[in-house]
């Protein structure tokens, strides 16, 4: 039974599942060096952002195939290396979206009407009305910075506060924002005329510090700042100066450049903050979906299913991956076959898609190509995560193309190979939607369904061939299941594909080579 250490605190909806296939150990409780000592055991790791899954834990993680997240940011897992290792990293991107953005939303309000102070004061034993004066949100403006799900969630609601809402985000359109009812502009004119800032956007070299001691100086006296996305999306040390120097109104932290906060003259500003220990997916109903999201996708990797939100391959739902998956078996046995014709190194693929499988998503048929033409060289280090990674690094070139107008058959893949060796190419379909033929090879048609052992000959179109290479297979004990030839011309050059029971004994390839007509064979082990 797989193993999964759970090492952050998950709903019990989460560990219910996994416990079906798996033995599950909850560990929350782990010092790294402890992480380290005890993951090789495990085929899986539940984290939230409190484990900080380091190149160190991957290394020591020689038995890991999937880190599950339950929740959002992954800024807690070095991501690149998980892939270069072949682990699968996946989060629940929606299951926190309303508690994340409501507990923006809280900070807002409650920064607005000094509610934390104000309790304090009151449960202190003081009556201070005067000192709580607050500022309404109504028709102030709101400046959100990332318009992804939770940015979204919180332009919403604040619209119908009667918010005017402006937004900076470089990937979405201004059709997307006009939806939204806000105005798409560019972040310092954002920064220059927002009431309130709220920040929804993940942490990246780009986006670290983007609110700093310059950017704080532009914007308007009163402003209030809201994280509830990332720490060190804000200069810490530069807020506290302006707030300290009252050149801003206030802010509201979830989150922190160093969690748990630790010694920071945050804590001493009192009633111009608020600050919440990283609370944004805290809910019972986020913790229910997070977890039950996550589960299910380690459960599912665990059996051998895909993930459907996967961060570093293409997350596919199931009923795509449903119609996809005859395709990513067809593209990864040609990739295999045309992998061991090509022989040596492969320094160019080129794979043309054609008939329906050129329309859609084609990246998934494009990755498991690559994964069949690096498996025979990598064995079970390649997988869906890795291939791309795996061909860059071997300076193999990809070509796609697409032709959906080719209608021979519902789909066809032909996939070209150019190596040290020379180049090599096969064609291949589906028969009834599951059953792969392969129908050309080196553009010599053929019909042959792939098998685990086989031999390819290249020869001269004569009589006599067949026979010979029958009697040579026979004489080393090696049975032949089916047979094909594939000629271009009557006497010319031809293909001979043949299924064999028996993988090929050493020494019969140079014997085969040797007998006249034959120009070239090749032995393949799908
Ligand atoms: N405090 C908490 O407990 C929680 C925090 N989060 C954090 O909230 C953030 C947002 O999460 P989601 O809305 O779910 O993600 P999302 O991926 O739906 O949205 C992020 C948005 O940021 C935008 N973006 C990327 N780079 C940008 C840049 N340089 N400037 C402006 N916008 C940029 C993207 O285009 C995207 O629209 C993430 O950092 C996530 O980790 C999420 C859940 C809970
Ligand atoms: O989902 C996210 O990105 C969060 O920041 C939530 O973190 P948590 O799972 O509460 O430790």
């Amino acid at each position: 039974m797989p193993k999964v250490l759970v090492s952050d605190p998950v709903d019990q909806a989460g560990l219910d599942i996994l416990s079906q296939v798996a033995q599950v150990d909850v560990n929350t409780s782990l010092s790294p060096e402890e992480l380290v000592a005890a993951i090789g055991d495990y085929d899986a790791l539940m984290i939230r952002s409190g484990t900080k899954v380091t190149k160190a834990v991957i290394d020591a993680g020689q038995n890991l195939k999937i880190i599950g997240r339950a929740g959002v940011g992954v800024d807690n897992v070095d991501v690149p290396e998980a892939t270069r290792r072949g682990i699968v990293v996946v989060n629940s991107p929606e299951g926190n979206t309303i508690a994340a953005a409501e507990h923006a939303l809280a900070m807002m309000m409650s920064m607005s009407r000094y509610i934390p102070s104000a309790d304090r004061s009151v449960k202190s034993g003081e009556w201070k009305r005067k000192d709580f004066t607050g500022v309404e949100i109504y028709k102030k403006t709101l400046g959100v910075v990332g318009l992804g799900k939770i940015g979204s969630h919180v332009a919403t609601v604040a619209r119908a506060m009667g918010m005017k809402l402006l937004a900076y985000d470089p990937f979405i359109s201004a059709e997307r924002a006009e939806q939204l009812g806000c105005r798409l502009v560019e972040l310092d004119l954002l920064f220059r005329e927002a009431d309130y800032i709220t920040l929804h956007l993940p942490k990246t070299p780009e986006t670290t510090h983007l609110v700093n001691e310059e950017a704080l100086a532009t914007m308007k006296p009163t402003v209030r700042i809201i994280n509830c996305a990332r720490g060190g999306i804000i200069d810490e040390a530069a807020l506290a100066k302006a707030l300290r120097e009252g050149t801003i109104g206030g802010a509201a932290l979830d989150v922190y450049e160093s969690e748990p906060l630790g010694d920071s003259e945050l804590r001493e500003l009192d009633k111009a903050i608020i600050l919440t220990p990283h609370l944004g997916a805290s809910t019972e109903e986020a913790q229910v979906n997070v977890a039950i999201d996550v589960a299910e996708q380690i459960r599912d990797v665990l059996l051998g299913l895909p993930a459907r939100s996967a961060v570093n391959i293409p997350g596919l739902r199931p009923e795509v991956m449903q119609k996809l998956r005859p395709y990513l078996q067809l593209a990864e046995t040609l990739g295999n076959l045309v992998g061991q014709l090509a022989g040596g190194r492969v320094q160019e693929l080129t794979v043309r898609l054609q008939g329906d499988i050129a329309g859609g998503d084609t990246q998934p048929i494009m990755v498991a190509a690559l994964k069949g033409l690096l498996s025979h060289a990598l064995q079970e280090r390649v997988n869906y995560v890795n291939a791309s990674i795996e061909a860059k690094e071997r300076g193999i070139h990809v070509i796609e193309t697409r032709d959906a107008d080719i209608r021979d058959y519902t789909g066809s893949l032909n996939l070209s190979a150019k190596g040290s060796l020379g180049e090599h190419s096969v064609t291949g379909v589906l028969l009834g939607g599951s059953e792969i033929r392969v129908t050309d090879i080196d553009e010599f048609p053929i019909n042959v369904p792939p098998t685990q052992h086989m031999l390819f000959t290249l020869h001269r179109d004569m009589p006599g061939i067949i026979g010979k290479i029958g009697s040579l297979l026979g004489s080393f004990n090696v049975n032949i299941a089916s047979m094909q030839v594939g000629r271009k011309i009557v006497r010319g050059d031809a293909v001979m594909a043949l299924s064999l029971d028996d993988p090929l004994p050493e020494g019969i390839l140079d014997e085969i080579l040797k007998v006249p007509g034959i120009r070239d064979a090749y032995t393949v082990n799908l």
